[in-house]
């Protein structure tokens, strides 16, 4: 069983979102401005839409901790919705007849099929769960994750790689670069391309369209041995990749050098394996992204994910009105143009979610001064193996 378990609730334009996570340990320094901090992070970014003026993502803990600490109990967290306001009547939980039906489904939103899979003949009911709003808790709750890594030395960061066609250099970005991509409004390292990657965007919104893009996103500071090759479920990659393409809109995940490494020799593709006295064994290229048999080598995590343009369009797109069967062409009032550089930071929450997990699994724990002597012990074992 999981050892870091979450789950979140809420509607794109209900009251807010509600989140716990369990299995968090004793300890770990957590304050609002932590959380706060990410989810500001989250609603950034060249391309977004009207909705995040809206907004001003700010949570609320219920629950788990104290005096900036963690307790040990679940963690629980709101975060509200302001654009609540404008949807009261339409969002109520109370009895009534709903306004503002959706009867016309978005090619590429899951308008269609889920109304189909529930029996839902008014679309929101759909939609309003498929948003991708829904990721400001996860992200919330991966700031929970981000502060029991750090107590433990790792840190979880990503950057834009490519948005539609303009692409950064692809390079081994330490911590510090990495961070550097924050002043940037599309959150790329190489600032050379940014202006390209913005006026592709401008040139999008004109047209009426969306762009989607890549992320990487990197994991620094990690032990050698969490996950496992002994079962299908415990390959650390495969964790991984469920958790990246759980995101709305995702739809790819590279590890390490992944795609590159199918079209080369296995003796350019693998990470010789080198030796000394007071490191212990270590290696000096890292085109495997960390990962070796579905377990981390202590050499920096690296995944790069894809994501397709966003669905809902200005110039629009043939479809059906589920009610009079007539065809329409697809059309909004209000949509992201691109959400590539706020899907760095759900990555990274997803991931964080993802090594919280194999760090409580590998050292387990009740408190983090625990954790930390059983993950000292071991980083003298492996030293010494
Ligand atoms: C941060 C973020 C913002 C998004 N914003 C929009 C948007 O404004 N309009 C839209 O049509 N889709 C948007 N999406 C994508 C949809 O949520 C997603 O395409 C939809 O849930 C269907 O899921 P699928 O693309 O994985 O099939 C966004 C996704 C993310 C991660
Ligand atoms: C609200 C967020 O993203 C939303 C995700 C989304 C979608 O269809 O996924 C559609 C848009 O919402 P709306 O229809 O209200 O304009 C985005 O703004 C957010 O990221 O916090």
């Amino acid at each position: 069983m999981e050892k870091w378990r979450y789950v979140t609730a809420g509607e794109s334009h209900g009251p807010g979102l509600v989140g716990i996570v369990e299995g968090v340990p004793a300890g770990i320094p957590l304050t609002r401005e932590v959380i706060d901090e990410d989810l500001a992070r989250r609603q950034k970014g060249y391309g977004r839409g009207g909705r995040m003026s809206i907004e001003r993502d700010r949570v609320e803990v219920w629950g788990g901790v104290r005096h900036g600490r963690t307790l040990g109990s679940p963690v629980a967290l709101t975060v509200t919705n302001r654009d609540f306001d404008n949807w009261r009547e339409s969002m109520s939980p109370d009895a009534g007849t709903p306004d503002r039906v959706v009867t016309r489904p978005r090619p590429g939103h899951a308008d269609l099929v889920g109304g189909i899979k529930y029996g839902h003949r008014d679309l929101r009911n759909v939609l309003e769960r498929a948003s991708a709003r829904e990721t400001t808790m996860r992200v919330a709750l991966g700031a929970v994750a981000r502060a029991f890594l750090r107590s433990l030395g790792i840190e979880v960061y990503g950057h834009v790689v490519s948005i539609g066609p303009v692409h950064a250099a692809a390079a081994d970005y330490t911590l510090e670069e990495i961070r550097q991509a924050e002043d940037s409004p599309v959150r790329v390292v190489d600032g050379t391309v940014a202006q390209a990657m913005m006026r592709a965007i401008d040139e999008a919104k004109e047209a009426g369209d969306t762009l989607g893009g890549t992320f990487e996103v990197v994991a620094f500071g990690l032990p050698v041995g969490l996950g496992s090759y002994v079962s299908w479920h415990r390959r650390l990659e495969a964790r991984l990749g469920a958790a990246l393409l759980s995101i709305p809109a995702m739809k790819a995940v590279e590890v390490g050098t992944g795609f590159d490494q199918s079209e080369h020799q296995g003796s350019s593709v693998h990470d010789a394996i080198w030796w000394e006295r007071d490191q212990g064994f270590s290696r000096r290229t890292n085109r495997a992204g960390g990962l070796e048999g579905g377990i981390s080598t202590g050499m920096p995590l690296k995944v790069r994910v894809g994501m397709k343009p966003l669905s809902t369009l200005t110039s629009p797109l043939g479809s059906f009105d589920i009610e009079s069967k007539e065809p329409f062409l697809a059309t909004v009032e209000r949509s992201d143009v691109t959400a590539v550089p706020a899907a760095v930071v759900i990555g990274e929450a997803m991931v964080m979610h993802v090594l919280a997990d194999a760090m409580l699994e590998k050292f387990g724990g009740d408190s983090v001064a625990e954790i930390h002597q059983r993950l000292d012990a071991w980083t003298r074992y492996v030293q010494e193996f």
